[in-house]
C-alpha cells in the first residue's frame, strides 16, 4: 500500500502543508531577512544504523546540543537524531522535492528536532515547529557509488562531508513524507545537489549490508513521496 492509500489510515496526508512539493525557484520569494543556516557536527556521535530492506537510517546521539541545526527559518537550535536517503528503482528519479518538475536520483534527509522548547522528539514530531529536515539532492553518479561503499565502523562519520558548496536554500513549512505525516517539519532543502567525486568518495561511506548475516540487499523500490498540493503555502528563499 504505497502513498496514495496513506489518508484511510492518516488522515492528514489530505492535510494543509503535507510534503514533499515541487519547487518552482522563480516563485519562490527571496527574504532578505533570512540568515544563513549553521550546522555544528563537529562531535556528532552516530550510535546505530539500520537497513529495514527499503532504506538506510543513521541514527545519532541527541542526549544533548553536540550535533545542531541553526539560523536560516529556525528561532532555536534543532538537535540532529537521524539522517536517511529515498531513492528510485531508475536513476532518474527518487528525490522527494522536485524543482521545476525535474527529480533527483536520491534525496538525503537531516531530521532534526527542537529540544529547546519540547522534551522528546516525539513530543516535538508533533508541534507545527517540532521539527526541521535538511534535504539535500544526490545526483546519480553519487547516489549509486555512495550505495555501495562499505565502512567497517561508521562511527566516525560526519554528515558535514555530504554537504554542497554552497547553502543557499528554500525553506518552506511541511509535514513528515511518511506516516504518520505529522505537519511538524520545516522543511530546508538546498539549492545545489552533492556530487561526490572520487576523492571525497573515500570518506563517505555507508554499511549498507548486513555483512556477515545473510545478504540482507537493499531493494531498490521507489521509496520516495510524490509532490503534494502547495494549499496556498510560500516558499522563501535564501539570496
Ligand atoms: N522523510 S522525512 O524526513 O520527512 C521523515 C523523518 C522522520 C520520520 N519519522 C521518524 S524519525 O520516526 C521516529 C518515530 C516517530 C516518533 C514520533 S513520530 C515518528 C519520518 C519521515
Ligand atoms: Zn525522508
Amino acid at each position: 500500500t504505497g502513498p496514495s492509500a496513506w489518508h484511510n489510515k492518516y488522515p492528514v496526508a489530505h492535510g494543509s502543508r503535507q510534503s514533499p512539493i515541487d519547487i518552482v525557484p522563480h516563485q519562490a520569494s527571496r527574504d532578505p531577512n533570512l540568515s544563513q543556516i549553521v550546522l555544528n557536527y563537529d562531535r556528532c556521535t552516530s550510535i546505530n544504523i539500520s537497513n529495514n530492506g527499503h532504506s538506510v537510517v543513521v541514527e545519532f546521539d541527541d542526549t544533548d546540543d553536540r550535533s545542531v541545526i541553526q539560523g536560516g527559518p529556525l528561532d532555536n537550535p534543532y538537535r540532529l537524531k537521524q539522517f536517511h536517503f529515498h531513492w528510485g528503482e531508475k536513476g532518474c528519479e527518487g528525490s522527494e522535492h522536485t524543482v521545476s518538475g525535474n527529480s533527483y536520483a536520491s534525496e538525503l534527509h537531516l531530521v532534526h528536532w527542537n529540544a529547546v522548547k519540547y522534551k522528546t522528539f516525539d513530543e516535538a514530531a508533533t508541534a507545527p515547529d517540532g521539527l526541521a529536515v535538511l534535504g539535500i539532492f544526490l545526483d546519480v553518479r553519487c547516489f549509486f557509488k555512495c550505495l555501495y561503499c562499505f565502512i567497517t565502523d561508521f562511527k566516525d562519520f560526519n554528515p558535514k562531508c555530504l554537504l554542497p558548496s554552497s547553502l543557499h536554500y528554500w525553506t518552506y513549512l511541511g509535514s513528515l513524507t511518511t506516516p504518520p505525516l505529522h505537519e511538524s517539519v520545516i522543511w530546508i532543502v538546498l539549492k545545489d545537489p552533492i556530487t561526490v567525486s572520487e576523492k571525497q568518495l573515500g570518506k563517505f561511506r555507508m554499511l549498507l549490508f548486513t555483512g556477515e548475516e545473510e545478504d540482507q540487499r537493499l531493494r531498490m523500490e521507489n521509496n520516495f513521496r510524490p509532490p503534494q498540493p502547495l494549499k496556498g503555502r510560500k516558499v522563501r528563499s535564501s539570496n
